[in-house]
């Protein structure tokens, strides 16, 4: 059993989520098969995962929507099958796509739902005025919630979640149906919410994840294939490099001497008169190094490649083995 550690200067338990060998068959079907993973107060795991690899399954089962058919989750130590109603009011939970009451307004909505969580009224005034000031909802407090943009609905979502002042946030694919600029902000809210609970994020949207995570848990056909930090590698750059193809050769060789460059391919189907590379290098910088030294050859562009974050990477080659059977 997974022993919840304390922190001296902070006497919380660092682990708030302990899932251990957990499984969950319909019929003979396997959803969830002999997973096990910690979340840690004051991190964001991602948990990662195609359709159907048992993301919605685990959700459910911490949540206490579903049994496990084996294995256990704890909340702050407390099993979610044993003691679900105490286990539960350590919980936020976002689900995908949330269900709002579009003609209630914000602090209405938020009110009725902290008396659902059964919050008495010190706290629930408490917890509205924190969140509504933490998800940036004062200035829409009396606006019903349908006339609100999307992002701002995904906000009225999570304070509800956390007026209780949850050790544990979990959202379920909340990036869906958001435009580029609310994910961005999004990714600061829940670093944000991180700083004082444990957040559990599952998404099918890898680069997303690599920017908001600490952690991803990557999910196959109901097995956890690895757990994995995130932001500890170095940022390597891909670039597309064209030049006239009279000057192929002399290119070639002159980047064959750039230091940072660790990769070149020359592409295939070149523009008339032009030859193009893929290449890879260690950082920016090295973009610099490669103009210097093909001066004088005609470089016609070199341009950076929308290269695939390294989680991508990891991912495809992961759960390769399903797409090739
Ligand atoms: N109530 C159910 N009865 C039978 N099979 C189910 C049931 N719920 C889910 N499954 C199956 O269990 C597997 C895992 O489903 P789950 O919904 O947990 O995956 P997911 O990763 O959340 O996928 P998605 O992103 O599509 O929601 C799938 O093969 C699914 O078909």
């Amino acid at each position: 059993m997974a022993r919840a550690w304390m922190d001296r200067r902070n006497p919380r338990p660092m682990v708030v989520v302990s899932v251990e060998g957990l499984s969950k068959a319909y019929g003979r079907h396997r959803a969830v098969d002999d997973v096990s993973f910690e979340v840690q107060d004051r991190e964001v795991l991602g948990l990662l995962g195609p359709n159907g690899s048992g993301k919605t399954t685990i959700l459910r089962i911490l949540t206490g929507y579903l049994q496990p058919s084996a294995g256990t989750v704890r909340i702050d130590g407390i099993d979610v099958v044993r003691d679900g109603r105490a286990a539960r009011a350590r919980i936020g939970y976002v689900p995908e796509n949330a269900p709002l009451y579009g003609h209630m307004r914000v602090n209405e909505f938020l009110d009725f739902m902290g008396r659902l969580h059964g919050l008495p009224e010190a706290a629930l005034r408490r917890g509205m005025a924190e969140a509504r000031r933490r998800l940036a909802l004062d200035a829409v407090a009396e606006t019903p919630i349908g006339r609100l943009s999307r992002g701002y609905r995904q906000r009225v979502a999570i304070a509800q979640a956390v007026l209780h002042g949850p050790r544990l946030l979990i959202l379920d694919e909340p990036t869906n149906g958001l435009d580029p600029r609310q994910v961005i902000e999004l990714r600061g809210l829940l670093r944000d919410m991180a700083r004082d609970c444990a957040v559990l994020v599952t998404s099918h949207i890898l680069a997303e994840m690599e920017r908001v995570a600490d952690r991803v848990a990557i999910l196959l056909d109901g097995r956890l294939l690895t757990v994995q930090r995130i932001g500890q590698r170095r940022q390597r750059i891909g670039l597309r490099l064209r030049a006239p193809a009279a000057q192929a050769a002399a290119v070639a060789q002159a980047l064959g001497a750039v230091p940072g460059l660790l990769g070149l391919a020359a592409e295939p189907e070149a523009e008339p008169g032009l030859a193009a590379w893929r290449l890879e290098a260690e950082d920016a910088a090295a973009a610099g190094r490669i103009a210097a030294r093909l001066h004088g050859l005609g470089l016609a562009s070199l341009e950076p490649l929308d290269a695939p974050s390294d989680l991508e990477t990891l991912f495809l080659r992961l759960t390769a083995s399903k797409a090739i059977h």
